[in-house]
C-alpha cells in the first residue's frame, strides 16, 4: 500500500479449521501495532475478534473454535500511513446452528461462555442454568471448555451431566469462564458500558428460553397450545424480550390472516398453527432475533473504531472455504458459490493477469493453462435461469416447495455439463436420492451434492408477519431497535402473506459488491492448509494437503510462480526508492538504465530478475535479497557504488566494441531490397538545413568521426523505406521520444523507430558543450537501453534480423557521439 499508494486486500482461504482466523488476527495485529496511531483504537480493532468470535463461533467436528461467518475487516490508514479506523462487514451467518447442531457440535460460544462466566446475579436475572437445561443446546454437545486451573471454578450446577461424566472439552487456546471474562473487559475496552453488555446477555438468555416453549396438540382443534412446563419458560423470555407473554404465546400459536376477497375483504382472521407449524414459527423467531443481534454486534463493534476520512486501507478476508460434506444444504450451496466467484478472482488476479502482464511486458514466460469456471458462476447467478433466481421464482409461488424448485432447476439445465442428477454421484448416500431432491455440481474443487429440502425455507430471509410485528412492537427498547427497520416493511406487508425477503440474492448482492472493492485494490492472497483432520499438532497428511492445493488453484500458481516472477516494480519507483544511496553521477541514469546497472553491478543472478519493458520482474523472494544488499551499511553502499560505476563504463565499451563489430558484419550481410530509400544521410542533411542546429551538428561530425560511419551506414539503411519516415515527428527531447516510442510502437514502422532514436540522440548529444555532452551521454545510454525495449517489440514486429539492424544503426551513433577517452578512463 505504502509503494504502490493503492488500497489493498488480503484474501485468507482455507477450509474448516485451516487457521484463517488465527492468521487474520495476526494480520490485524501486525498491522495495528507497526502502523498504528498508538491510541486505543489499534487496540480496539484487535479487541473486536474476542466478541464477534463469542457470537459468530461455535464448536464444530472440524474446529473447536469455527467462524460461523464471513467477514472483511478493514483498516484505515491516513496519508500518512497511520491507522485511523477500521470497518467490519459480515457475511452469512450460519443460523441453522441456532436451534439444532450435531451430536459433538455446540451453538455459539456465547451460550456456553454466559452460562459457565456469569457472575451469580446475572445468572440470576437471566435464569441461566446448564446448557443441559436448554432445548437449544442440549441435543448437541453441551460441554464447557476449560482447563485444569479453571475447571474448579465454574460452579458444579452450571456443568451439565455430560460434562460431569466425560469431563471437558480441551483446546490450548478455548476456556469458556477465562473467554467470558476476556469477552467482558474486551467490550469494556472497545467501550461498551455495563448496560449495553447486558443488553446482550439478555437478549442471549431470551433466545435460549425460547428454545425451551414446546407444543402440544390440543385435540379440539387442528391446532396446539404449550405444554404446561412451557408457561414458565414463556415467562422468562417475554420478559428478557420484553415482550407481552400472551401476545408471544398467539403469535407462536397463530397466525394472523387478512381476507383479500369476498364480501368480507379485509377482515383479520386468526388461523391455529399445528405444532409442527408452531415449533417453525418459535426456530424462525430464533433465528431473526439472534441473528440482528449479531449484526447488532458487527455495528456497534463499527462504532468502536470509526474514521471520518481515510486514504487507504487494507482489508482482510476471512470466509470460510469450499465446504463438501455429507450432508450439503443451502448453507454449503451459498459459501461454495461464494468461493466459486473468490477462486475467479484469484484465476483473473494470479494466472490471467499475470500471464497477460507477462506477455505485455515481454517476458517470454510459458504460459500456464488453467479452469475458467465462468460457466459454474453463470449456473448459479445468472438473471432468471440460474439456481438463485429459480429459487427465489419458486419462493413467490403460493404452494412452493423444495421437490418442484429441484425439478425445475433440472430442467433448465439439463444438458449442463456442470450439473446432474444426484444418482450420478459417487457416494452412495448420494445416490438414494431422488432426482426432485437434489442435485450435484461439479465445482472447480469437486463435485457437491446438494439436498434441496428446506432450501425455500431457507432462502426466505423474513418472519410472519404476526412475529415480526410482535418483537417490532416490543417494550424493550433495545429488542426494538434491532427490528427497527421491519417495523417500517411491516406496514406494506400483506397481512396473512409470509414476506419474502431472498437471502440468496442478498447474498449475491453482497458479494459482488466485495468483489468491486477487491478488484478496486491491490490483491494479495493466503491459502491455509489444514495439515491433518485430528485437530493436532505436527502431523501432516499428504493427500489431503495435496487435494487442498488443487482444490484452490494451488497447482497451477505453483506452476506458474516455477517460471514466473512474482514480484515486480516499475523501473521509476525502484529509481526512486534507491536513488538517495547513489551519488548524482548514477542518479542522472534513466530509470532503466539505473536499475540494470545497480542489478549488474550487485551481480545478482540474472536467472533472478528479468525486465520487462516498464518494470523489473523478481523470482520470489528476491527483491526482498536486492533491498537488503541496497540498505546494508554506508562503507558496504560506497564500495557497492564504485562496483556499479564500473560495471556502467565497462559494458558501455563491450556495448560500444560489440556494435562496431555489428556494423561491419552487417554491412556484409545486407541486402539492398527497398525501392524508394531514406539514408541517415539525408535526414542528417535535413537537420543541417535547420540553422538552429547546424553549426552544432556539423562540429559534433567533426570531432566524433561521425560522417565517416555515417558512410557505412548509408548502406545498412536501405531498409528504411521513404514513405514510412514520418519527417513531422520533430523530437524535442528524450523523453518525449521514448514516450512517443512506447505509445505508437505498434502503429509506426521499424524504420520511424530509428530515425527517432537516432535523431534523438543528434540532438542531445549536440546540444551543448563538451560537459554538456558527457553529461547527455548518461541519458543516450538511456536510449539504448530502450531501444533494448524496442528491439523486443520490434521482434514481433518484423523479426531477428532486422532487430539486429536497427541496433547497429544506432549505436554507432552514440559511440562515436562521445568521447571515447572518458571511457577508457574509467577501464584503466
Ligand atoms: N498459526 C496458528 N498457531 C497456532 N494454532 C493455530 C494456528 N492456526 C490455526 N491454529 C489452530 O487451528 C484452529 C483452527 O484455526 P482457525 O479457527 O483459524 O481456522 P479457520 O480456518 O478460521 O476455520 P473456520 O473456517 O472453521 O473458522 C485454531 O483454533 C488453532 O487451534
Amino acid at each position: 500500500m505504502k509503494v504502490h499508494r493503492q488500497s489493498q486486500s488480503i484474501i485468507v482461504s482455507g477450509e474448516s479449521g485451516a487457521g484463517k482466523t488465527e492468521n487474520t488476527k495476526f494480520i490485524l495485529r501486525y498491522l495495528t501495532e507497526s502502523y498504528g496511531s498508538g491510541q486505543d483504537i489499534d487496540e480496539r480493532i484487535v479487541e473486536a475478534n474476542p466478541l464477534l468470535e463469542a457470537f459468530g463461533n461455535a464448536k464444530t467436528v472440524r474446529n473447536n473454535n469455527s467462524s460461523r461467518f464471513g467477514k472483511f475487516v478493514e483498516i484505515h490508514f491516513d496519508a500518512k500511513n497511520v491507522v485511523v479506523g477500521g470497518f467490519v462487514s459480515h457475511y452469512l451467518l450460519e443460523k441453522s446452528r441456532i436451534c439444532v447442531q450435531g451430536q459433538e457440535e455446540r451453538n455459539y460460544h456465547i451460550f456456553y461462555r454466559l452460562s459457565a462466566g456469569a457472575p451469580e446475579d446475572i445468572r440470576k436475572k437471566f435464569h441461566l442454568g446448564s446448557p443441559a437445561n436448554f432445548h437449544y443446546l442440549n441435543r448437541g454437545c453441551t460441554s464447557y471448555f476449560s482447563t485444569k486451573e479453571t475447571e474448579g471454578s465454574i460452579p458444579q450446577n452450571r456443568k451439565s451431566p455430560q460434562h460431569l461424566k466425560h469431563g471437558s472439552l480441551k483446546d490450548p487456546l478455548l476456556d469458556d469462564l477465562c473467554d467470558y471474562k476476556r469477552m467482558c473487559s474486551a467490550m469494556q475496552r472497545i467501550g461498551l458500558n455495563e448496560s449495553e453488555k447486558l443488553d446482550l446477555f439478555r437478549v442471549v438468555a431470551g433466545v435460549l428460553h425460547l428454545g425451551n416453549i414446546h407444543f402440544e396438540e390440543t385435540g379440539s382443534s387442528s391446532g396446539c397450545g404449550l405444554t404446561l412446563s412451557s408457561e414458565q419458560c414463556l415467562e422468562c423470555c417475554a420478559e428478557l424480550l420484553g415482550l407481552d407473554q400472551e401476545d408471544l404465546c398467539e403469535s407462536l400459536t397463530c397466525r394472523v390472516m387478512q381476507t383479500s376477497s369476498g364480501g368480507s375483504k379485509g377482515t383479520v382472521i386468526k388461523v391455529p398453527l399445528k405444532k409442527e407449524q408452531a415449533i417453525n414459527a418459535r426456530d424462525a423467531l430464533a433465528k431473526a432475533v439472534y441473528s440482528r443481534l449479531f449484526d447488532h454486534v458487527v455495528h456497534r463493534v463499527n462504532c468502536c473504531f470509526p474514521f471520518e476520512s481515510s486514504s487507504m486501507f487494507i482489508g482482510v478476508l476471512d470466509i470460510a472455504g469450499f465446504e463438501y460434506f455429507e450432508h450439503n444444504s443451502f448453507e454449503q450451496f451459498c459459501i461454495n458459490y461464494c468461493n466459486e466467484k473468490l477462486q475467479q478472482f484469484f484465476n483473473e488476479r494470479i494466472l490471467k493477469e499475470e500471464q497477460e502482464l507477462y506477455q505485455k511486458e515481454g517476458l517470454g514466460v510459458n504460459e500456464v493453462k488453467y479452469v475458467d469456471n465462468q460457466d459454474c458462476i453463470d449456473l448459479i447467478e445468472a438473471k432468471t435461469f440460474g439456481i438463485l433466481d429459480v429459487l427465489d421464482e419458486e419462493n413467490k409461488l403460493p404452494q412452493a416447495s423444495d421437490q418442484h424448485f429441484t425439478a425445475t432447476v433440472h430442467r433448465k439445465h439439463d444438458k449442463h455439463f456442470r450439473i446432474s442428477i444426484p444418482r450420478k454421484s459417487k457416494l452412495t448416500v448420494h445416490r438414494n436420492l431422488r432426482d426432485d431432491e437434489g442435485f450435484l455440481i461439479h465445482h472447480f474443487a469437486g463435485a457437491v451434492c446438494y439436498e434441496t429440502s428446506h432450501f425455500v425455507e431457507k432462502n426466505n430471509d423474513a418472519l410472519h408477519m404476526s412475529l415480526e410485528c410482535l418483537v417490532s412492537l416490543s417494550l424493550d427498547p433495545f429488542v426494538k431497535r434491532l427490528f427497527k427497520n421491519d417495523n417500517k416493511r411491516n406496514s406494506k406487508q400483506k397481512a396473512g402473506k409470509l414476506g419474502f425477503i431472498s437471502l440468496g440474492n442478498k447474498f449475491k448482492a453482497q458479494l459482488n459488491e466485495l468483489l468491486d472493492k477487491l478488484k478496486s485494490t491491490g490483491a494479495g492472497f493466503i491459502r491455509c492448509v489444514k495439515p491433518n483432520l485430528k485437530m493436532c499438532s505436527k502431523q501432516f497428511e499428504g493427500s489431503q494437503i495435496l487435494s487442498q492445493l488443487q482444490c484452490s488453484g494451488m497447482v497451477s500458481v505453483l506452476d506458474l510462480m516455477q517460471g514466473g516472477f512474482p514480484s515486480r516494480a516499475p523501473f521509476h519507483e525502484l529509481y526512486n526508492m534507491y536513488k538517495m544511496y547513489m551519488p548524482d553521477s548514477l542518479v542522472r541514469l534513466d530509470p532503466r538504465l539505473f536499475c540494470k546497472t545497480l542489478f549488474k553491478a550487485l551481480g545478482l543472478n540474472e536467472k533472478d530478475y528479468k525486465f520487462g519493458m516498464t518494470k523489473v520482474f523478481f523470482r520470489p523472494g528476491k527483491f526482498a535479497e536486492f533491498d537488503r544488499l541496497m540498505k546494508s551499511d554506508p562503507e558496504h553502499l560506497s564500495e557497492l557504488v564504485e562496483r556499479v560505476k564500473h560495471w556502467l563504463i565497462c559494458n558501455r565499451w563491450r556495448k560500444a566494441q560489440a556494435c562496431s563489430l555489428c556494423v561491419i558484419k552487417l554491412k556484409n550481410k545486407i541486402l539492398y531490397r527497398a525501392t524508394a530509400c531514406v539514408t541517415v544521410q539525408k535526414f542528417i542533411r535535413m537537420f543541417l538545413c535547420r540553422k538552429k542546429y547546424k553549426h552544432r551538428i556539423e562540429g559534433l561530425l567533426k570531432v566524433s568521426g561521425l560522417r565517416r560511419q555515417l558512410g557505412q551506414m548509408n548502406e545498412v539503411v536501405g531498409t528504411l523505406k521513404e514513405g514510412r519516415v514520418e519527417m513531422s515527428k520533430k523530437v524535442t527531447n528524450l523523453e518525449a521520444t521514448l514516450d512517443s516510442l512506447n505509445m505508437k510502437i505498434k502503429v509506426i514502422s521499424p524504420a520511424v523507430l530509428v530515425y527517432s532514436l537516432t535523431s534523438a540522440v543528434i540532438f542531445h548529444v549536440s546540444a551543448g558543450c563538451e560537459s554538456e555532452v558527457n553529461r547527455r551521454l548518461g541519458r543516450a545510454w538511456g536510449v539504448m537501453d530502450s531501444l533494448d525495449n524496442g528491439v523486443w517489440r520490434c521482434r514481433y514486429l518484423c523479426g531477428r534480423t532486422k532487430v539486429r539492424v536497427f541496433r547497429s544503426l544506432v549505436l554507432p551513433v552514440l559511440l562515436y557521439g562521445c568521447e571515447t577517452w572518458t571511457l577508457t578512463k574509467y577501464l584503466r
